[in-house]
């Protein structure tokens, strides 16, 4: 097993897989850690340099959270929380498709997810079921900032590269057409809404040569097979979505109180975010008596937000407190 000088005597790695390593924190809680080697990232540094100036802003239920990041000469350490429940896609391949009751619980996650993005003026831009993991309590979280765009002058000024999986992406971002960022997000949405309750996809092997073939004219067209087993109400949702023209789609926000998510007598979709860089004494007190300072030295340090290893065990004790356990740091 590799091991990383950075990491020694606060996580040790249990195992690494591709891209990540995923590791232990000493004290108590498992952690996912993604390192990426700065040399065969190449000229791609400033898109990880983007993806962690996201994931420091974003704070919500249903996105992975960052803990910690730990920067050296070759590489960077990316410091998140595990989720043990895996890849939604595993999810769905399991059980072949999902009811709509358990597709609108997942759908209504996403939405706030995406609906908290746009807010603040993202894109994640590869919305799909591989980018949507579970935690152990069946929470989805979204990740993989790596093509979210902030446009410099806001969310209707159009993006031009082309970015994503074919599979999920929108026609005017295959198409090579300008495109807005929240759009293609709803259109992948679309796709992601038609996976978890058909168990396929709607438009296979979407890719730019194979536009060109007969079949791609169903894709340019937006049209996929409605299986008899998806309700008219299911299927006017996602045909809302898939509309090709993107001034035809439904906008995040209408989402949120579409009657197909609220069924049930469900509340609308909230939009909250997770507000962790609150001062919370039970865990600044818990922090201080564990590093024997006081609970102001403490917080002085804390609320720098320095994404270090106390930045790290304070979002972890933030989580334990949320979950209602006991804050404690053997
Ligand atoms: C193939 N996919 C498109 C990505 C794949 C990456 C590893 C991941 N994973 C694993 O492969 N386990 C084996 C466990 C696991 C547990 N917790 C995780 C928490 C976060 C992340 C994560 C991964 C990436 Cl590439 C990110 O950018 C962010 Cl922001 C977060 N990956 C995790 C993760 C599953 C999905």
């Amino acid at each position: 097993m590799v091991r990383y000088q950075a990491l020694k005597g606060l996580y040790e790695v249990e195992r690494t897989i591709g891209c990540g390593g995923f590791a232990k924190v000493n004290h108590w809680r498992k952690v996912a850690i993604k390192i990426m080697d700065k040399i065969s990232l190449g000229d791609d540094l400033p898109r990880v340099k983007l993806e962690l100036k996201a994931l420091q802003t974003l704070s919500h239920e249903h996105i992975c959270k960052l803990f910690q990041v730990i920067e050296t000469d070759g590489h960077f350490f990316i410091v998140m929380e595990y989720c043990s429940g895996g890849e939604l896609f595993d999810h769905i391949v399991e059980k072949n498709r999902l009811s709509e009751s358990e597709s609108r619980m997942f759908f209504r996650q996403i939405v706030s997810a995406v609906a908290y993005l746009h807010s603040l003026g993202y894109a994640h831009r590869d919305l799909k079921p591989e980018n949507v993991l579970l935690d152990r309590y069946q929470n989805l979280k979204l990740i993989d900032f790596g093509l979210c765009a902030r446009p410099l002058d806001g969310m209707d000024s159009p993006l031009y590269t082309s970015c994503g999986s074919p599979t999920y992406a929108a026609p005017e971002l295959v198409l090579g057409n300008q495109y807005l960022g929240p759009e293609v997000d709803v259109w992948a949405m679309g796709v992601l809404l038609y996976a978890l309750l058909a168990g396929s996809l709607p438009f296979d092997d979407v890719s730019i040569d194979s536009l060109y073939k007969k079949d791609s004219a169903k894709f340019k067209a937006g049209k996929y097979e409605e299986p008899s087993f998806m309700s008219k109400e299911s299927l006017r949702l996602i045909n809302s979505m898939l509309q090709v023209d993107p001034k035809k789609r439904i906008t995040v926000n209408k989402l949120l109180s579409h009657p197909w998510l609220t069924l049930g007598i469900l509340d609308p979709v909230e939009v909250k975010m997770e507000n962790s860089k609150c001062y919370d004494a039970d865990c600044v007190n818990t922090m201080a008596k564990h590093h024997q300072v006081v609970a102001d030295t403490m917080w002085d340090h804390l609320k720098k937000w320095k994404y270090d290893y106390h930045t790290a065990t304070y979002f972890l004790l933030m989580g334990k407190k949320r979950r209602g356990s006991t804050l404690k740091m053997n």
